[in-house]
């Protein structure tokens, strides 16, 4: 059987949703991937939300039965005529004729809120960054690039937290995948191209064998790259922390178990040869490269061309 293989991106609002979803899309190959963002399925553009006092994570402002069959038609192929909200004026423009590629990645609020849309993807990610951090994120995203003032955007973040406690962050139960990106201890954010990542791993899906990591000789709890058993909302999870300053040696050898299990799709499987992977806009518009972002991307990418094996 052949369709399109889905990849669900869920978190809140500045997490790295779109950071994650670019150096993947690159790699699967832009020609390959349709990218669909589920803001474009708000029920009410920025002044009537204001004006009706609702924030955009509450689901009565998403069409999400809209939003639960177009994902049901992608899954098997077929076009959608899909909504488009625009950050930059806060209003809807026409819809878009929208056939999908060999991969479609679905990121946005509240992609896992819907049992039906959850049945709909083939992998799915939860992007859980410290708060702090987010906020971090988020004034500086939305004050450079969508027109708003760091005070609003604070005032936003208030306003918005109890629908994010209520509808945003309980999805992370659904997710293959929890990711978190964090500073070292003692340092603080603004080396964003250091920061550590934590990988909840669930077994909802089959992950790489990492287990060699723990093997004696190779170190575990003192080295940049660890693995670990532990509980996430309850439930038994694999833990794998990939620091900022891992060195190259112990990131090619990650990626090595990452990939050696498809040799056929070694030239798309691999770090190098995708200098993509691991890129973050920085704060002056430098690019900066983190280690931990491109192997956390790899990881996705390779959960991705596995799905493929099976139904493609
Ligand atoms: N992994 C990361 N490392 C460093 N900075 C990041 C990372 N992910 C996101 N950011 C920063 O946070 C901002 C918001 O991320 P973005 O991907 O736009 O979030 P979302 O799509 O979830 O709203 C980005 O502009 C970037 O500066
Ligand atoms: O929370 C988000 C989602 O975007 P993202 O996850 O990219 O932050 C936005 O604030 C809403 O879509 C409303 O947009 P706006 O506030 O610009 O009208």
């Amino acid at each position: 059987m052949s369709r399109p293989i889905i990849l669900g991106i869920v978190g809140d609002s500045a997490a790295g949703k779109t950071t994650l979803t670019r150096g993947i899309a690159q790699v699967l190959g832009p020609e390959n991937v349709t990218l669909i963002c589920t803001d474009d399925y708000h029920r009410y553009d920025r002044q009537q939300r204001a004006e009706i006092g609702i924030t955009a994570l509450h689901p009565d402002c998403n069409h999400l039965d809209i939003m639960q069959q177009h994902l049901s038609l992608l899954r098997t192929g077929q076009p959608i005529l899909k909504p488009v909200y625009s950050h930059k004026t806060g209003t809807f423009e026409p819809p878009q004729y929208i056939k999908p590629n060999k991969f479609v990645i679905i990121e946005g609020l509240l992609g896992y809120s819907t049992r039906v849309a959850r049945d709909s993807y083939d992998v799915k990610v939860y992007l859980a960054p410290p708060e702090e951090l987010r906020t971090k994120w988020k004034v500086k995203r939305d004050t450079q690039k969508r027109g708003y003032t760091a005070e609003q955007v604070l005032a936003e973040l208030e306003k918005r937290e109890s629908d994010s406690a209520q509808f945003i962050r309980p999805q992370r139960q659904w997710s293959d995948i929890v990711i978190s990106f964090y500073p070292p201890t003692g340092e603080d954010d603004e080396t964003n191209g250091h920061l550590n990542v934590r990988l909840v791993l669930r077994p909802s899906i089959p992950h790489p064998d990492f287990t060699q990591i723990i093997n004696p000789g190779y170190g575990n709890s003192d080295s940049a790259i660890r693995l670990g058993l532990d509980r996430d909302m309850s439930k038994p999870v694999d833990v794998l922390e990939v620091d900022g300053h891992a060195t190259l040696e112990q990131v090619n050898k990650l990626e090595h178990i990452i990939c050696s299990d498809m040799p056929h799709l070694r030239s798309i499987c691999d770090r190098e040869s995708n200098p993509e992977l691991g890129k973050i806009a920085g704060t002056t518009g430098e690019t900066l490269q983190s280690y931990p972002l491109a192997l956390t991307q790899l990881i996705i990418t390779y959960h991705m061309l596995k799905a493929t094996q099976i139904y493609q």
